[in-house]
């Protein structure tokens, strides 16, 4: 079955609406050297984690000065995971060896360095990113050259990048990822969540087949 991470999340009413809808993973952004709504401080972010249940994978979404950095927020947000933007693969390998969190790498689905992050992170999270590197555009990619990232490559990819309940069912289709992604597609507002279409994400991604080839 597709896991399903619900991204952006700033709110507990929002963090309890995923978990009930059937979330895997919930992911809260921190230490962001963009303008986002959905940046929280270390301790809120840690409160929020905290109110996570056993059994949901906690992410601390961030872009790390340093993985020093990096090792140093997920100490005082103790997440179960740290996803990681703008950082080089070498980055992401020194991060993975200073924490007992898993690593995501946050990565643009057109890099040509997939395969290098593929070697030093727990999964990917394949995105449509901006100039700097960040995530929560809302803009979709090439969703066949993603399913040929998910079959090459041998680590867990999470499809991210302007998805919504109405085109989830058609991305798993295609691209058969180990999980989908989304911030902006179960948005209201900016940092605030839509519940029915926390829902509707959560029943479209999980209740659609991939085609088989
Ligand atoms: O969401 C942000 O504002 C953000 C800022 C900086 C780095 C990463 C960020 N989000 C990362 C995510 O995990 C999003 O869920 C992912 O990029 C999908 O976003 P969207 O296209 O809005 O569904």
């Amino acid at each position: 079955m597709t896991r399903v991470k619900i991204c952006g999340l700033t709110r507990e009413s929002d963090l309890d609406a995923a978990i009930e809808a059937g979330a895997d993973m919930v992911g809260f952004v921190c230490g962001v050297p963009i303008e986002t709504p959905r940046e929280l401080a270390p301790a809120r972010t840690a409160g929020l984690v905290e109110r996570v249940p056993e059994g949901v994978t906690s992410v601390l979404v961030t872009m790390p000065e340093t993985p020093g950095a990096g090792v140093e927020l997920a100490e005082r947000v103790d997440p179960d995971a740290i996803q990681v933007h703008d950082c080089s693969p070498d980055e992401v390998a020194a991060l993975a060896d200073r924490t007992d969190a898993r690593v995501l790498a946050g990565v643009d689905a057109a890099s040509d360095d997939l395969d290098q992050y593929a070697t030093v992170a727990d999964a990917l999270v394949l995105d449509s990113t901006d100039e700097q590197g960040a995530g929560g555009t809302g803009e979709t990619h090439d969703w066949d050259r993603a399913r040929t990232v998910v079959t090459d490559l041998d680590v867990p990819v999470l499809l991210a990048g302007g998805l919504t309940p109405e085109n989830v069912a058609d991305a798993v289709r295609t691209v058969d990822p180990f999980g989908v992604d989304v911030s902006s597609g179960t948005e209201r507002s900016g940092g605030v969540k839509d519940h029915t279409a926390i829902r509707q994400f959560v029943d479209q991604a999980t209740a659609s087949q991939p085609v088989t080839t």
